[in-house]
């Protein structure tokens, strides 16, 4: 764990020149050096630099991972998958839904990484480092170093997230809302800028489905007379390309799929 957080910071404090032979504003596919998606969209930049990496299915062209983290993200996108596959089961089991049942379905079968950096802010009250949002995704496994300004929103407060040395966050994300017909919600969350010397970084692995033109809807286990589906049939490529079109916020996309909206 200490190794990825130290690689990514390693990349990120790289030259300038050096990482941006990585940048794109193309994320969705190999290895990108970005900051906002949402840029032309949003009123406030993320005080963040990022660098995306897709892990799985089809693993990254070595030759395109940056040298500096290519050993750590190795060993951590395996071990990561483990932990995945091993939560996907409890949450299956908490549902009283087949273990398997995301491994037949492949809404679980591919990741991508973000290892975030978020520089010291001198004015951090008038901007944020990553904006209140949900993780478009089935699931969320985060890595964190000590610095904080992760929130999660609890009611109308923002609770802040203590990183525990050794501990990871797990987020569920927008996408097991839906199938699990809203029996698992997305957590709303957001970075605050960094306000402290020293760099904040997170390592998020995102784990979602490659089945993007697949219609998707709640787990049929799940829905009854008594509780019928909340949500739609969506496909994740429809998901994302509303996700990526607005601003990033809160669950407005998730809501544009309920059943009540028709
Ligand atoms: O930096 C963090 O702690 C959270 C990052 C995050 O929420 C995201 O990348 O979706
Ligand atoms: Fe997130």
């Amino acid at each position: 764990m200490d190794h990825m957080l130290s690689s990514i910071k390693s990349f990120h404090e790289l030259p300038d020149t050096t990482r941006m032979q990585y940048y794109s504003r193309d994320t969705s596919h190999g290895v990108a050096y970005y900051t906002n998606f949402d840029l032309y969209k949003c009123k406030e930049a993320n005080w963040r630099d990022s660098l995306k990496v897709h892990l799985g299915p089809t693993p990254p062209e070595p030759e395109y991972v940056p040298e500096v983290c290519k050993e750590a993200l190795a060993e951590w996108g395996g071990e990561v998958v483990k932990v995945g596959e091993e939560l996907m089961g409890k949450l299956c089991e908490g549902l009283g839904v087949e273990r398997e049942r995301s491994k037949k379905m492949s809404f679980f079968d591919t990741r991508y990484m973000s290892g975030h950096y978020y520089p010291y802010c001198p004015q951090p009250e008038l901007t944020v480092g990553l904006k209140w949002h949900t993780d478009p995704v089935v699931l969320t496994v985060l890595l964190l170093n000590e610095v904080v300004g992760l929130q999660v929103k609890h009611g109308e407060d923002w609770i802040d997230v203590e990183p525990i040395p050794g501990g990871l966050i797990v987020n569920i994300g927008d996408i097991l809302q839906m199938m699990s017909n809203g029996e698992y919600k997305s957590v709303e969350h957001r970075v605050l800028a960094n306000p402290y010397r020293e760099a904040r970084v997170s390592i998020p692995i995102f784990f979602t489905s490659s089945m993007t033109e697949k219609p998707f809807e709640p787990l049929l286990e799940l829905v009854s007379l008594e509780k019928p589906a909340v949500y739609q049939k969506f496909t994740l490529s429809d998901f994302m390309r509303k996700y990526y079109s607005e601003e990033l916020r809160g669950k407005s996309v998730t809501n544009t799929y309920k059943v009540s909206n028709i």
